[in-house]
């Protein structure tokens, strides 16, 4: 998979040489193209903003810049994912559907915004997605992109060194995870759920779904749909 990210702030994205990513970026397994956007302007201030028509505070994005940068990294094949306030909200299942993907390119904005002929005129060719991640304003796309790109590029086959450990996580059968432990079996007085000392894999997996209901029932009712609401640990409605 690669990811193509146009930015003002190319150097935002060094966070990705290190960590998982930047294993997978040296195994090959994934590739990062970044592209400052003002590499795309001709005058003298590399001007990318401009006042609103129609009048209003604060600036949009010109489209000629961003028409010539995302010209050079689209392919038939893209994926354009513009991290925005007005998007749809990103879920678990967005970040699985798109790390099937093979070429994401990433438009962060800035600003008020991006001129909407841009992402008229893309969407047209390619498929655009307009991704939130949550009902609050950030100055610009970049944070947004940055988590959108781990969450999907640690789905990528290859990234992550055991696969397995990607099941076992929130959002990945529809309920928040369980609590979990680790040694020492008792600390500052407080001790393990002796379930998960009895060795019983049975009743470890029905405590461990038992704890994934309470706690989505209780943090994230929303989620709840009336299949996920069975009580054995097989996740089959009952
Ligand atoms: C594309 O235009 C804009 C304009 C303003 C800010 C941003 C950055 O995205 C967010 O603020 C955001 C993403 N999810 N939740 C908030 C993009």
């Amino acid at each position: 998979m690669r990811f193509d990210i146009v930015t003002i702030f190319p150097e935002f994205f060094g966070a990705l040489d290190v960590s998982l990513l930047g294993k997978a970026r040296q195994a090959g397994v994934i590739e990062v193209g970044l592209h400052d956007l003002r590499d795309f302007t001709h005058d003298r201030h590399r001007t990318v903003d401009d006042t609103p028509y129609g009048g209003g505070a604060g600036m949009v994005m010109k489209p000629e810049p961003w028409g010539e940068a995302l010209d050079s990294v689209v392919r038939e094949d893209s994926v354009i994912v513009v991290p925005s306030p007005a998007g749809h909200p990103f879920t678990q299942r967005e970040a699985r559907e798109l790390s099937t993907r093979e070429h994401l390119v990433f438009a962060c904005g800035r600003y008020e915004g991006i001129d909407q002929r841009v992402i008229d005129h893309y969407a047209d060719r390619n498929e655009v997605r307009e991704i939130s991640l949550g009902d609050y304003v950030l100055n610009g796309g970049e944070v947004a992109a940055m988590a959108i790109i781990e969450a999907v590029g640690r789905l990528v086959p290859g990234v992550v060194g055991n696969p397995a450990s990607l099941t076992e996580e929130s959002h990945e059968d529809g309920l928040l995870e369980y609590p979990s432990y680790t040694k020492p079996a008792l600390w500052r007085e407080r001790a393990v759920p002796a379930v998960l000392l009895s060795g019983h894999h049975g009743a470890v997996a029905q405590w461990r779904h038992e704890q994934q209901l309470e706690r989505t029932r209780r943090v994230r009712p929303d989620l709840l749909s009336p299949d996920l609401l069975s009580t054995d640990g097989s996740g089959e409605s009952t």
